[in-house]
């Protein structure tokens, strides 16, 4: 089967060319036991500010995306992560990079969370109340939706 590539903002010129390396990224969703998942706004500074997403980063050399996420929760949300269940890769094209999302579940934690980056977060259901929502998160919440059953818009779109 095909890997399915999300083109985000596909107008814009794309950096590197046609054989642009993927970059791997590891990303947490962090489920409460009502339910409710976390997203996190991205700091300034960084491409696409403001937006929401779930929070992760990119995976470094000779790192698992395991390893990786239990890093950046610690780095950027302060807490210490559980067991961690791969869920879902996606593909997304960006003009600035092409990215590799590897979507995990995690419903165990330890720590308060601190948004050391100066994000602000939210805890959401469907509908997501939080706008504008980053092109790669879009597709989770369309997964959720299937999982949870639920009808209707997941979100606002960006204007
Ligand atoms: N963390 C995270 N990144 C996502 C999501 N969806 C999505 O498309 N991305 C993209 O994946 C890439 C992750 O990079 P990042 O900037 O968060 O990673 P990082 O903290 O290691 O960045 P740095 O290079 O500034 O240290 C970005 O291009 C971001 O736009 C998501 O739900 N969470």
């Amino acid at each position: 089967m095909a890997t399915e590539i999300l083109v985000a903002h596909g107008d814009r010129p794309r950096e590197g060319g046609p054989n642009r390396k993927q970059v791997e990224v590891a990303v947490g969703v962090l489920l409460r036991a009502d339910g409710a998942f976390l997203l996190t706004s991205r700091p300034a500074g960084k491409v696409y500010e403001g937006y929401w997403e779930f929070p992760g980063g990119k995976v470094e050399a000779g790192e698992s995306i395991e390893q990786a996420l239990r890093r950046e929760l610690i780095e950027e949300i302060g807490v210490t992560i559980g067991a961690v269940h791969p869920w879902r890769v996606e593909l997304v094209d960006y003009p600035h990079a092409l990215v590799r999302l590897n979507f995990c579940k995690v419903y165990e934690w330890s720590g308060e969370l601190h948004m050391h980056e100066g994000q602000s977060f939210s805890w959401e259901t469907l509908p997501v109340r939080v706008k504008p929502v980053l092109p790669g998160t879009v597709p989770v919440l369309a997964w959720f939706a299937q999982e949870r059953s639920f009808e209707g818009a997941t979100h606002e779109p960006a204007t």
